[in-house]
């Protein structure tokens, strides 16, 4: 019989309560029975001076015990000036383990530091701290994670302490039993059973190697029941854990600008999958004053259908002798659902009167880019040309036959889908965001 009536394969009850304080980009407070740890997480886009400039992010653990964490008072390190060997020793461990199962490169240039702070200890402090820290990591990676690409946490990573008491192997010992165990254990495991560290210690006499090989499918055992407790606390975070996002959803209808985006975003080890393909839903209204209103709207829109990042385009023309007509309602120009050549027969009336050198116009896009969560990313690109007054080619949509480029002496639909993806609004601010989702920077609402 053990202390608290636990049998001897038990874990005391895991409790794992997520955003617990606010300002940490993750905090988590985890509870093995009486044993209670605090662990933020805090990023910060700068790394230590040895990984400047190596594309590569830091992982690191701060731990600490409060004064009355313990059953007599500890005088906090500050005060003394130092820290003891015990801190270094398992603040070393925390940040080893949970480097393991993260991907450094994926995290970019910066630190994400652990903070755990015991509360209340009572037995198993560290393997407390390690599993609540994963959580809190978790949390601190999501929300630097752009959604699209991989997601640097790999695995899951919990540890629990094994040993050996008077009645023989026991789980996660209490302060208690810790005390006076012959053998003490630690094991930190990842979530598809590889092991991180392993520390055994015959703290009052020696253990056989049977013996070690109980202990380990005990620690197995716990650690899978951590892995639980950790993947309900994440809820559907969770899923991101070892997965990688390739898709991207298309939030259009326009064929034209769907074949750009799908050969653009190919090149860029994207899979883009338009809206279409997915299910069948009506397009929104436009009512938007800028671009960029339209394009946010057209994001959200599509993302609470599927709810998966969406990609979406608004996009026109803008005529300088027309002061900036059709602009937002380049697609309306000549009325709701007007087809391209009544917009282009529209364009040419209203340029009757001015001459080709002065037909001036810009083809606009603004892009935005829409995570379930409601962050978004977005970008703009622009093109300049002159409006034509024949048609000319046979390639692009919508206003490319009468769109004259200078620079390529024809017009945007008389050229490849390769070539005008070198150079149109379109891919220009396909390009700015790609840019921005390799450094990660969505915005939070
Ligand atoms: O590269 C282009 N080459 C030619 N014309 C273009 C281009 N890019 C935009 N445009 C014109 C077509 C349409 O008249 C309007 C876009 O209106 P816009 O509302 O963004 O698109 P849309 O209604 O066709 O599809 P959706 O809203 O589902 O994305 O600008
Ligand atoms: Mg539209």
């Amino acid at each position: 019989m053990r202390v608290d009536g636990r049998a001897q394969a038990d874990m005391r009850p895991v409790k794992i309560t997520r955003h617990y304080t606010m300002h940490a980009e993750g905090s988590v407070l985890v509870e093995f029975g009486n044993t209670k740890v605090l662990c933020t997480a805090s990023v910060e886009n700068k790394v230590p001076r040895f990984l400047k400039g190596e594309g590569k992010g830091w992982i690191t653990a701060e731990y600490s015990l409060l004064p009355r964490a313990t059953a007599t008072r500890t005088n906090r390190e500050a005060t003394k000036g130092r820290q003891t060997g015990r801190t270094v020793e398992i603040q070393r461990l925390i940040g080893r383990a949970l480097r393991a199962v993260v991907d450094m490169e994926a995290i970019g240039e910066r630190t994400i530091t652990l903070d755990c702070d015991v509360l209340q200890a009572d037995g198993g402090t560290r393997t407390a701290a390690i599993t609540g820290a994963f959580v809190a990591l978790v949390d601190a990676v999501d929300s630097i994670y752009g959604g699209v690409g991989k997601f640097p946490v790999e695995d899951f990573c919990a540890a629990v302490s094994v040993g050996i008491g008077e009645q023989g192997p026991i789980t996660d010992l209490c302060y208690a039993e810790d005390s006076e165990a012959v053998v003490d254990m630690n094991v930190v495991r990842t979530g598809r059973g590889n092991l991180i560290e392993v520390q055994g210690t015959g703290e009052h006499g020696t253990f056989t190697r049977s013996e070690l090989d109980t202990l380990m499918d005990m620690a197995e055992q716990a650690t899978e029941v951590l892995f639980k407790a950790q993947k309900g606390a994440l809820g559907i975070t969770a899923d991101k854990i070892g997965a990688v996002c390739n898709k991207v959803v298309l939030a259009t209808h326009n064929q034209g600008k769907i074949r750009e985006f799908k050969a653009a975003l190919s090149e860029l080890g994207l899979e883009a999958v338009s809206i279409g393909e997915l299910c069948q839903v009506n397009e929104p209204e436009e009512t938007g004053k800028t671009f960029m209103e339209n394009a946010l709207l057209k994001a959200r829109y599509y993302m609470e259908f599927c709810r998966l990042p969406c990609l979406a385009d608004d996009s026109g023309l803008a005529v300088e002798p027309l002061h900036g007509a059709p602009g937002v309602y380049s697609a309306r120009y000549a009325g709701e659902n007007a087809t391209d050549e009544e917009n282009n027969e529209k364009l040419l009336r209203e340029l009757a009167d001015v001459p080709f050198e002065k037909s001036k116009a810009k083809y606009i896009c603004a892009l935005a880019l829409v995570y379930p969560d409601g962050r978004y990313m977005t970008a703009k690109g622009a093109c300049e040309g002159l409006i034509q007054k024949e048609a000319n080619g046979e390639g692009g949509f919508g206003y490319d036959p009468y769109f004259y480029v200078p620079e390529l002496g024809t017009t945007m639909a008389d050229i490849s889908l390769e070539e005008k993806n070198k150079r149109s609004h379109r891919a220009l601010a396909l390009r700015l965001l790609v840019d921005k989702l390799r450094a990660e920077d969505a915005t939070h609402e």
